[in-house]
């Protein structure tokens, strides 16, 4: 460990000095089973990278791969099989693959009291509000909260895929001055991608699977600000809506599958929309996010931030498959995310 606190070499140990054991199966052990180096190669290219990811992969998309015919996408599932046992496992299987799940901290108590704990890996953490609630200074809070290694947690490295351009990395400096980190070493471990088209933001994906791949463990988080931003550009009106779904129904697929193959968590900012039904239903506030069916089913945990007084804000669980419904507030501050009676 560095003496700024955060993890600066190339192999991450955790905090009881283990080497941290690899997470996933590389695609290259197919060699093994018959398989040759150039159709890893194709898999590679086509961000296929681990026996996970090739087990994640249909095998429609896999003869899509330019020189994969059917039978050699056989032998790739053949051999699949052969590294690791894909079916049912008990419970207690479960529970116990379960056990490598960390959590990052927001830089609030209160936030991550309310989230169990911080952001989960392995999973999709979305949250959305209108403009000014705070998602892209917690987006940045994360790039720097997620290298600070816990007792639970052993710190690392992030992707921040941005589409609007409202990364700064001047705000990942002042965060990082209120942890006393080193601030180059904090900026060295963010790898920032500026998506310009909802194509290129799921194409990006191919080359974030390769840097999780190829730095196995290093990586911890993968931030999405905003999601559907460009979706909202690049497909406009109802005539195509259905085919704007499509697409992004593959991109959120992708960071979910991604999340699980390298134990990752995947944070992802959206915005809202005026939600004319819900006058209707008297709902006390009308406005949802967006995305539709898509993104709420992809996010595991969903959270709504609406503005407070002054500096503050309040987070509401909005979906979840184990929180109950509450709320907790947080500021915003020149050091990024804080309790709000800080
Ligand atoms: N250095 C800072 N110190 C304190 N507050 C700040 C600082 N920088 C930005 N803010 C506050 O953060 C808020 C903006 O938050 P943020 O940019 O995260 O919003 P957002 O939810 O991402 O909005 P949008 O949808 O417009 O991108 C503003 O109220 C702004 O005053």
């Amino acid at each position: 460990m560095g003496e700024t606190g955060i993890l600066s070499r190339e192999v991450y140990e955790n905090c009881d000095g283990e080497e941290e054991a690899v997470f996933y199966e590389d695609v290259d052990l197919l060699q093994k089973h018959g398989i040759n180096v150039a159709d890893i190669k194709k898999l590679k290219a086509a961000g296929i990278c681990t026996v996970k990811g090739l087990q994640m992969t249909t095998r429609k998309k896999l003869c899509a791969i330019k020189g994969l015919t059917d039978q050699k996408v056989d032998k790739l599932k053949e051999a699949c099989t052969k590294v690791t046992e894909v079916g049912f496992m008990s419970a207690l299987e479960v529970c116990d693959k379960r056990k490598c799940v960390f959590r990052i901290g927001t830089g609030s108590s209160e936030l991550d009291q309310l989230m169990g704990g911080g952001i989960e890996s392995m999973a999709i953490t979305e949250v959305f509000g209108e403009f000014r609630t705070g998602k892209t200074q917690l987006s940045h809070t994360l790039c720097i909260t997620a290298q600070i290694p816990t007792e639970s947690y052993s710190g690392g490295k992030v992707v921040f895929l941005d589409t609007e351009n409202t990364f700064r990395p001047n705000r990942l400096t002042a965060i990082a001055e209120r942890f006393n980190l080193d601030q180059t070493a904090v900026l060295e471990n963010v790898l920032y991608a500026r998506c310009y088209t909802s194509d290129h933001q799921c194409e990006l994906l191919d080359l974030v699977a390769a840097k999780f791949q190829e730095e196995g463990g290093i990586y911890k988080l993968l931030i999405v600000d905003s999601v559907m931003a460009l979706f909202r550009v690049d497909y406009s009106g109802r005539g195509e809506l259905a085919e704007r779904q499509q697409k992004l129904a593959q991109f959120m697929s992708r960071i979910q599958k991604i999340s699980e193959e390298y134990n990752v968590a995947v944070f992802i900012t959206n915005q809202m929309t005026s939600d004319p039904g819900a006058a209707l239903s008297f709902q006390a506030d009308p406005k949802k996010p967006i995305g539709g069916n898509i993104i709420a089913h992809a996010s595991t945990t969903r959270i709504s931030l609406r503005k407070g007084r002054g500096e503050v804000r309040i987070a509401k669980i909005y979906d979840s498959p184990d929180m109950p419904e509450s709320e907790a507030s947080f500021a915003i501050s020149e050091g990024g995310i804080i309790d709000a009676k800080d």
